[in-house]
């Protein structure tokens, strides 16, 4: 069984994306464990839905940053977790985690990096008025959103288009790509067999 950790901050769906295709396709992964910086974040009761266990704690809970992401390491490492998948997890990951998980940590963005990095890329990108943006999967490194890049899916932005269709767009785009990024990268890693379908 392959086992992945998954961060998040809110609303979740990237995280029931990810359990409904793991769940559809019979692979032998298991989601350890959610983790939330947010204890009020719905992530959590989409967490309890489906059994999943979670952490969840505030960062102004610890002496700092470092003694937030040790605390977190310890129960990943507990749980065995083999890869942790940010999904809208807005907090930057440290070097306690960074080398504890080297190449082992990967992120779904909703711009095409390098443009719009950071905690707002669908706003971003409507608002400088592209006409193409879209979804990126990645490493993350110890820079924002500057690890190198799993996979990409543009989303066109049509004249017709508010804000909130295009975070629809790109929401349905992320809700499949990040599932076979996912696979792609355990396949990398020689953790997933095309005898397991994934
Ligand atoms: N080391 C890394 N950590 C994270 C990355 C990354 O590429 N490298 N990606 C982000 C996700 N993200 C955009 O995709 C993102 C999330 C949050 C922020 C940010 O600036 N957040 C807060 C608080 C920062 C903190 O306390 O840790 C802020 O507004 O200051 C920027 C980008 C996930 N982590
Ligand atoms: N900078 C990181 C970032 O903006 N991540 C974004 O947060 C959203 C989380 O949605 P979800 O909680 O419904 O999965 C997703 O759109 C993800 O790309």
């Amino acid at each position: 069984m392959i086992k992945i950790a998954v961060f998040a901050s809110g609303t979740g769906t990237n995280f029931v994306a990810l359990y409904d295709h793991i769940k559809q396709a019979q692979l032998p992964i298991e989601i350890t464990r959610v983790i939330c910086d947010q204890p009020k974040a719905a992530v959590l009761d989409r967490a309890r839905e489906r059994q999943i266990p979670i952490w969840t704690h505030r960062l102004k809970e610890f002496e700092g940053k470092e003694a937030y992401e040790q605390a977190i390491l310890t129960q990943v490492q507990a749980d065995n977790a083999q890869l942790l998948v940010l999904a809208g997890y807005m907090r930057i990951v440290t070097q306690v985690l960074l080398n504890a998980y080297a190449g082992k940590i990967i992120n779904i963005h909703p711009a095409l990096l390098p443009s719009f990095p950071g905690r707002h890329g669908i706003e971003d990108a409507f608002d400088y008025g592209v006409k193409v943006t879209g979804v990126t999967v990645h490493y993350v490194d110890s820079g924002v959103d500057s690890g190198p890049v799993i996979a990409q899916q543009p989303v066109a932005i049509l004249p017709e288009d508010s804000v909130e269709s295009l975070a629809m767009k790109i929401h349905d785009v992320e809700h499949e790509l990040y599932f076979e990024s996912l696979c792609q990268v355990l396949r990398d890693q020689g953790l997933l067999t095309v005898q397991d379908n994934g």
